[in-house]
């Protein structure tokens, strides 16, 4: 089955497989969206099944809380855990200083609260997603249904004040209708290709009636592991400033190749 894999599945489980190392005994744990983060519900249940890891999981999403249960995670609302010893979860890019975009996967208000309840994030990510200046990546925007148009118009507004390079933002649809998030919401995707002052942006993104949040995530990821189609794996963490390299097999992906789709 792992001959199915293609090298970016490769890159995405070997990260999760070497991230879910950092989970111990009685951890509460969040659980990140997206395809990468499946895998590492995945990893996490097959240690709750074979080592008896007592662990909860609080998701961020809907499908990620589905997931969590079908593999044997004991799932729990973040309301019940109050706080979290990690979060693990991927992102849509990284830069150097570990901040992120993400919400790619339309989760970013739950993964942003999540993540910034625990002790530590690590992002999961293959190695194209390093960027040197965050913005390449569409950055999603939360914005509430009602009157979403008049808060596209004042975002519009505000890239034009802080000369940002792109200004297009673009309604995220489902097919024909708008996106609808897990709290309700629609995204707006912004265009940006660079974004020069990341934390400006962020903190003037959040201003603006309708909005709930972005999805720039500054100084919140401790620590990036990034995987490769062959197998290694290159862990970097920011407070410690080190980098470990490992390299890791595919005979266990077997196990839990039952369905790729998150
Ligand atoms: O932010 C996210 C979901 O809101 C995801 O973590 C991000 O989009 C990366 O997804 P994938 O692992 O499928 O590439």
């Amino acid at each position: 089955m792992t001959g199915e894999l293609s090298p970016i599945d490769k890159a995405k489980f070997v990260a999760a497989k070497r991230a879910v190392d950092f989970v111990e005994d009685g951890m509460k744990v969040g659980l990140g969206t997206g395809s990468t983060a499946a895998w590492m519900v995945r990893c996490l249940g097959e240690r709750v099944r074979e080592e008896g890891l007592r662990i909860k999981g609080v998701p961020t999403s809907a499908r990620t809380a589905m997931l969590a249960r079908e593999v044997g995670i004991d799932v729990i609302s973040l309301d019940q855990a109050r706080w979290l010893d990690v979060t693990i979860d991927g992102a849509d890019e990284f830069d150097g200083e570990f901040n992120l975009i993400k919400g790619g996967g339309g989760a970013l208000l739950q993964e942003k609260i999540v993540a910034t309840a625990s002790d530590r994030m690590i992002v999961i990510t293959d190695a194209s997603k390093e960027v040197e200046t965050l913005g390449a990546f569409p950055l999603p925007v939360e914005v509430i249904p009602f009157g979403w148009q008049t808060s596209k118009a004042l975002l519009e507004e505000l890239l034009i004040s802080l000369d940002v390079m792109g200004r297009e933002t673009t309604l995220r649809m489902n097919g024909a209708v708008a996106y609808v998030t897990d709290e309700g919401n629609h995204i707006l995707d912004l265009h940006l290709n660079r974004i020069g002052n990341a934390r400006q942006l962020a903190m003037a993104l959040n201003q603006i009636p309708g909005v709930v949040e972005n999805g720039l995530f500054m100084d919140i990821c401790d620590t990036v592991v990034i995987g490769y189609g062959d197998g290694r794996v290159e862990t970097r963490d920011i407070n410690e400033g080190s980098v470990q390299h490992d390299r890791l097999d595919f005979v266990e992906a077997d196990n839990l190749f039952t369905d790729l789709s998150d």
